[in-house]
C-alpha cells in the first residue's frame, strides 16, 4: 500500500487554475480532461461470517461519468449496499475475508486515485471531499447534538480553506441550493426539529459541503412519502446536472430507477446481471431477472413490492456452479447450471449475464 504526502490528491483545482472562490458552488464537477469520475473494475468484497465466506460483491464493474445518474438496483440482499460501501472503502477491514479489484476515482484536478490501494489518509481526504454520501436515514450523517449550521460549516471547513464567516455564507448557499428556505433560522435548529423531508435535504446539503464530484446515495428516498420522494429525486437530478456531479443511486425500487437514472446496473446475488441505458433496459430487458424484477412493479404506498419473484435468492455463502439465477429462471436450460456465466456485451451499450440473452427481447 502506498503512503505519505505523495498519496494525497493535490488541492482541488478547477479548469484553468486553482480555486480562488470558496463559494464557487456551480462548477464543482468540472475537471481537466474527460472520462468517468468513478470506475470500478472486478470489485469483490467477501465477508467473513463465522466459518463461512459471504460473496456479497462478486466481480462488479461500473462507470459513472460527470453529471450522470447510475442506479444500482436489485432485491434485498443482492449486494447493493455492500457495493456502495466498498466504493467508498467504508467496510471495516476486520469483517472482510477477501477484497480485490480496482476502484478508480478521477479527482477534480484530473488525478486518478485507486481507492482500494490508497492510504487511509487519502481515503479520508477523498471521502466527504471528492465523494459525498447520503443514506436512507439522515441521522446516519447528522449529529443530533449540533445545529444544522454548525455541522455544515464544519463539513465545509474540513474540505475547503474558508474562514468561519465565509463557511457560514457557503452553508446558507448550500441550504438554499437544496430547496430550503428561512436559512437563517435553519442554521440554528437541531436535526430533530426538522421534518423528514427537510432533514433529507439538510443531509444532502451536508454531503455537498466538500463540493463532491460524486455522490453515493443509498436508498435516500425510501422512508419518505411519495410527494417528498418526488421532490428529492428532482433535487438530485438538478444537482447532478448543474454541478456535473456523478451520482450512484442505490435502490430496490425499479419504478424510481426508470424515472431518475441515465444508466442502470441490475444486481443479483452479488453480481451485475444486466447494465445499460435505464430507459432501454426497462423497455427491452435482456436478462430474465430484469424481466422478473420489472414484473414486480408497481410498489405499494410505503415502497413494498406488491408482487414477488417466485423462489428465493441463493445463499451467498454457498458455491455456484453456474448461473446464480437459474433456479428461479423461466428461461433456464441445463447448460445454465453447468458453468459460470460471464457478463458480456449483447448489443451496443448493453451487457447481460445470460447465455440466452439474444433470444430474449
Ligand atoms: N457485515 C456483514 N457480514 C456478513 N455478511 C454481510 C454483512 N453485510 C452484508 N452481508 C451480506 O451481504 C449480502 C449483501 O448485503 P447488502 O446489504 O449489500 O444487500 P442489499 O442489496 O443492499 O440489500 P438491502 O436492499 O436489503 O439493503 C447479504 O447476503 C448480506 O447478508
Amino acid at each position: 500500500m502506498r503512503s505519505g504526502p505523495v498519496d494525497v490528491p493535490s488541492e482541488p483545482t478547477r479548469r484553468g487554475g486553482p480555486v480562488t472562490d470558496v463559494r464557487g458552488e456551480r462548477s464543482s464537477g468540472e475537471v481537466a480532461g474527460d472520462g468517468p469520475v468513478l470506475r470500478a473494475e472486478g470489485l469483490r468484497t467477501h465477508f467473513q461470517q463465522g466459518e463461512s465466506v459471504v460473496r456479497a460483491v462478486d466481480g462488479v464493474s461500473l462507470e459513472v461519468h460527470p453529471g450522470e445518474i447510475v442506479a444500482i438496483v436489485g432485491e434485498s440482499g443482492s449486494g447493493k449496499t455492500a457495493t456502495g460501501m466498498s466504493l467508498m472503502r467504508l467496510i471495516n477491514r476486520r469483517i472482510i475475508a477477501h477484497q480485490e479489484g480496482r476502484v478508480t476515482l478521477r479527482t477534480r484536478s484530473g488525478e486518478e486515485v485507486d481507492l482500494l490501494a490508497a492510504s487511509d489518509r487519502v481515503v479520508r481526504h477523498v471521502r466527504g471531499g471528492e465523494i459525498g454520501m447520503i443514506f436512507q436515514d439522515p441521522m446516519t450523517s447528522l449529529n443530533p447534538v449540533f445545529t444544522i449550521g454548525n455541522q455544515i460549516v464544519e463539513g465545509i471547513r474540513e474540505h475547503r480553506s474558508a474562514s468561519r464567516h465565509e463557511a457560514r455564507e457557503v452553508a446558507r448557499d448550500l441550504l438554499r441550493s437544496v430547496g430550503l428556505g428561512e436559512v437563517e433560522r435553519l442554521m440554528r435548529v437541531f436535526p430533530h426539529q426538522l421534518s423528514g423531508g427537510m432533514r433529507q435535504r439538510a443531509m444532502i446539503a451536508m454531503a455537498l459541503a466538500g463540493r463532491p464530484r460524486l455522490l453515493i446515495a443509498d436508498e435516500p428516498t425510501t422512508a419518505l412519502d411519495v410527494t417528498v420522494q418526488a421532490q428529492i429525486v428532482r433535487l438530485l437530478q438538478d444537482l447532478a446536472a448543474e454541478r456535473g456531479m456523478g451520482v450512484v443511486f442505490i435502490t430496490h425500487d425499479l419504478a424510481l430507477v426508470s424515472r431518475i437514472a441515465d444508466r442502470v446496473c441490475v444486481m443479483y446475488a452479488g453480481q451485475v446481471v444486466e447494465a445499460g441505458a435505464a430507459a432501454e433496459v426497462f423497455a427491452r430487458p435482456r436478462h430474465p431477472y430484469t424481466i422478473a424484477l420489472a414484473g414486480c412493479i408497481p410498489y405499494g404506498p410505503s415502497g413494498e413490492r406488491l408482487n414477488t419473484i417466485p423462489g428465493k435468492p441463493p445463499n451467498l455463502a454457498g458455491e455456484f456452479a453456474g448461473c446464480r439465477f437459474a433456479a428461479r429462471c423461466d428461461y433456464a436450460v441445463p447448460a445454465c447450471s453447468e458453468a459460470p456465466v460471464a457478463l458480456r456485451a449483447v448489443e451496443a451499450g448493453r451487457s447481460a449475464r445470460c447465455i440466452r440473452a439474444e433470444e430474449i427481447s
